[in-house]
């Protein structure tokens, strides 16, 4: 990620001055479809909201942009019905309205998707894009239309799927695109769009941008949140930037440099050049350890697959390492790490650790052996949303020690409590179920679950989704300082610069087997590229 230079002339700080330009940038005075005047939400312990203004043009669109924390989602939940504000007023095409329910604002033409797919995974996707509203033909559900009109609706987005088939025989980028289906099935006059990209690949975002710019020209005001600064600016026409519950400021999206818009985000403007430093300490520790590459595997894996899921694959995780796994979405990523974790079981090869041959039954012989996995999708294979932050953060250190031996609860509020900090997990206490942390907050959460169990070998796959920028640099200088306490680690992420950022090798796979391994100056973005395009080997 680079962060272009600020201009002679950044705009003014805190203030809605370009914004004001909303009447003069475009030439005429236009009315927001959207806006809200001093809103704010408290929890218990947290001033989620404090007073904030928001405004949304048709025509548009509008990024909101913030740490984790910062109130993105809160302020969503506000406008969409799901959580009534303790104050304040919300504007639709300036008649004042208070959605009871996601349903009414639904029913008003503001269509929202959320950040994690809201979908029924056993359902089929004609179903999903239909729930709850099934065109009828004499009283009976017509499945016939529903069909037709679901390949309609994707065949918008450019996709065709068999409709008929279950969602969840869909991989969670397929499954997003569905979500996305559904939220433009139906008349639109405000679409919400809470992290769609976090697990699109780079064609899939390609996709739904020019989806996006399409339905802007039709006049649709489009709210988007994401932590990916480029997609900010390869979409947005506005940004709102939130800081601890407040509006820090609206800006056009170019009068707002990127390193001002991060500073704004963080809070101070020397923050910029930290994160700089921060990527080029990261990519010097990437380099010195990439010329010394003599360090013993941990784990090796000689012809290991699975019929159907990945050819037979080669692979070393040396101690103290890094080894990116890079490739598209659906190339064998997540395969790969389920294999080393015992999640699938293998049907062919050999696998050594401490260069002894074992076997991986389960995810609990991994975890005998020093694996931890921290996985793609938090909803489904992470959090338990029920219970506190103390009971996630500890529940794998427990698994291992098995549940007759429990951890004392002082040493349990320790333990979570020096994640908590050494994370910056921001919570008002441990003892908060984890269900009402922010996205980015709960990853960091489940991040440290493994960490907690003090692993030898760490597979994280995506683990920076939903995570911002400045939280990001610092999880990847503190993998890097464990590293270099003996920790190895798979690390698999869509984003090929942060793959490059902190890994000692890459292995590159696609069509579910490893093309290529590469290090030091062959591992460029443009060579990686190339490689997964297929024309690089
Ligand atoms: N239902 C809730 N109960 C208690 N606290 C909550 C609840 N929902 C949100 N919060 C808290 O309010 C604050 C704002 O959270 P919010 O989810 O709006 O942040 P965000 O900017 O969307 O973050 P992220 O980028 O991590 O998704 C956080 O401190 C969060 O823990």
């Amino acid at each position: 990620m680079t962060y272009p230079a600020s201009e002679s002339h950044p705009p003014a700080a805190n203030s809605i001055a370009s914004a004001a330009a909303a009447t003069s940038d475009d030439g005429n005075a236009r009315e927001p479809i959207l806006a809200t005047t001093g809103i704010s939400k408290t929890f218990p312990g947290v001033k989620a909201l404090q007073g904030v203004d928001f405004r949304l043009f048709p025509g548009e669109v509008h990024t909101l942009m913030g740490q984790n924390g910062a109130g993105k989602s809160t302020l969503i939940n506000v406008l969409t019905g799901v959580l009534a504000p303790d104050s304040g007023t919300i504007r639709l095409a300036s008649e004042i309205v208070a959605f009871a329910s996601p349903q009414e604002a639904e029913a008003a033409g503001v269509r929202t998707l959320y950040q994690e797919v809201n979908l029924c995974p056993n359902l089929s996707v004609a179903e999903n894009i239909f729930a709850g509203r099934q065109p009828r033909r004499f009283g009976a559900i017509d499945w016939p239309d529903i069909k037709r009109r679901a390949q309609a609706a994707l065949a918008r987005l450019d996709i065709a799927l068999d409709v008929t088939r279950s969602l969840d025989a869909y991989p969670i980028a397929v499954q997003q695109m569905v979500a996305i289906a559904r939220a433009l099935s139906v008349d639109a006059r405000v679409l919400i769009l809470d992290e769609p990209t976090s697990s699109l690949d780079d064609s899939e975002v390609a996709q739904l941008f020019k989806i996006l710019r399409h339905l802007k020209q039709s006049g649709i005001a489009i709210l988007f949140v994401t932590h990916f600064i480029e997609q900010t600016y390869a979409i947005s026409d506005r940004i709102t930037v939130m800081r601890n519950g407040e509006r820090e400021g609206e800006y056009l999206a170019r009068d707002l440099p990127a390193d001002l818009l991060v500073s704004k985000m963080v809070g101070h403007e020397r923050m910029s050049e930290r994160l700089r430093e921060a990527a080029h300490e990261a990519s010097d520790a990437g380099e010195e350890a990439q010329s010394e590459n003599t360090a013993p595997a941990f784990i090796e894996l000689r012809g290991v697959g699975k019929r159907g899921t990945l050819q037979p694959i080669d692979l070393d995780v040396q101690r103290g390492q890094i080894l990116g796994l890079a490739g598209l979405l659906g190339s064998g990523r997540t395969e790969t790490a389920r294999l080393l974790f015992g999640a699938d079981r293998a049907d062919s090869g050999t696998m050594l650790v401490d260069g002894k041959p074992v076997r991986l039954r389960s995810p609990h012989d991994a975890v005998r052996h020093g694996i931890a996995y921290c996985a793609e999708d938090r909803k489904k294979e992470g959090i338990v949303a029920d219970l506190s932050i103390r009971e996630n953060i500890l529940l794998a250190l427990q698994a291992r020690r098995g549940w007759w031996r429990k951890i004392s609860r002082q040493r349990a509020r320790e333990l979570a409590d020096v994640w908590i900090e050494r994370l910056g997990i921001k919570a008002s206490d441990a003892e908060q179920p984890i269900g009402l942390l922010s996205g980015g907050n709960q990853q960091k959460a489940l991040l440290a679950r493994w960490l907690a169990t003090d692993p030898k070998l760490l597979i994280l796959d995506e683990p920076t989704r939903g995570i911002d920028v400045a939280a990001k640099f610092d999880i990847m200088d503190r993998l890097l300082a464990l590293c270099a306490n003996g920790l190895s680690i798979l690390f698999i992420s869509s984003e090929i610069s942060e793959v490059l950022r902190v890994s000692h090798r890459v292995a590159v796979l696609r069509d579910r087997r490893k093309i290529a391994e590469v290090k030091g100056t062959a591992s460029n973005e443009d060579n990686i590229y190339r490689l997964i395009a297929g024309s690089g080997e």
